[in-house]
């Protein structure tokens, strides 16, 4: 790949897509991949066409929750086009099928992070589609950076953990999307509770309202509160994330 990619071609190639969106966490780990997967087939549910495009060059997790570790993109006159989810047909890219093979790790400075995000942007073949989710990598480097600057987004789902939702990498994340004349849709805290299996009771063990308690300083919404959920958990680990049936996003409109 070479960065050769104009605006106006990325323009050109997201002028078939109505919504942008992006996911973003302060963190790792928090699981704003989770989250993104678990949107992206909310919104195919609805009839949606959906698309992720996985911009966590460093550290792409979308492919392995999808069970799509070996895909390969094809290409087309039209340009790159993407593999597609088993059960509800989302189309996802991701720096991990141009790679020889998974365990290459991708070892770029930012100016490489920049010019492979603009290259996916303008080579993409989305067709038709009702939302474009970007999975960002976590913290407010490169990738964030270029998106927003290169593509106007109609909105920014933050993704935290209550464990570090009092801390301030939230909020400068939070901060740059507003920087960047973002919309922020939302917050989403994620591992939020846990429910017992055997008696039904909640347990908030990270501590209560942290995810309300930001919104509220940022006049923003929550958007939902995903519990710890073991099953979520091991569906993703063997790349079946479509067959996890409940829907946290069911009142959500984006
Ligand atoms: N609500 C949840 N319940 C149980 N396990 C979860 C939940 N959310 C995420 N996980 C698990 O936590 C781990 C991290 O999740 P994920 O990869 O989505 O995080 P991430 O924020 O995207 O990480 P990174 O930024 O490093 O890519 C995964 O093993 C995932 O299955």
């Amino acid at each position: 790949m070479h960065q050769t990619v104009s605006d106006q071609e990325i323009e050109e190639k997201l002028s078939s897509v109505k919504k942008k969106i992006a996911i973003m966490s302060g963190k790792g780990g928090v699981g704003k991949s989770t989250v993104t997967a678990l949107l992206a087939i909310h919104l195919a549910k609805k009839g949606n066409r959906v698309a992720i495009l996985d911009t966590d060059f460093l550290g792409p997790s979308i492919p392995k929750l999808f069970g799509l570790d070996s895909a390969n993109v094809g290409f087309t006159d039209k340009g790159i086009e993407p593999p597609v989810t088993k059960k509800y047909g989302i189309k996802v890219l991701s720096i991990q099928f141009l790679l020889p093979d998974s365990s290459t790790p991708v070892i770029w400075r930012g100016p490489m992070i920049t010019g492979v995000m603009k290259d996916l942007l303008g080579k993409t073949d989305w067709g038709e589609l009702d939302y474009l989710l970007f999975d960002l990598p976590p913290g407010t480097g490169d990738a964030p950076l270029t998106l927003m600057q290169t593509v106007k987004l109609d909105g920014v789902v933050m993704v935290a953990s209550p464990t570090e939702l009092t801390s301030l990498i939230v909020e400068k994340a939070l901060n740059m999307a507003r920087m960047m004349n973002t919309e922020v849709s939302g917050i989403v805290e994620n591992m939020s509770y846990f429910r017992c299996p055997h008696c039904g009771e909640i347990s908030y063990i990270f501590g209560r309202d942290k995810a309300k308690r930001l919104a509220e300083k940022y006049g923003l919404k929550v958007i939902a509160e995903i519990p710890v959920d073991p099953e979520l958990a091991e569906l993703s680990d063997v790349g079946e994330i479509e067959s996890y049936e409940r829907d946290y996003f069911e009142d959500v409109s984006l």
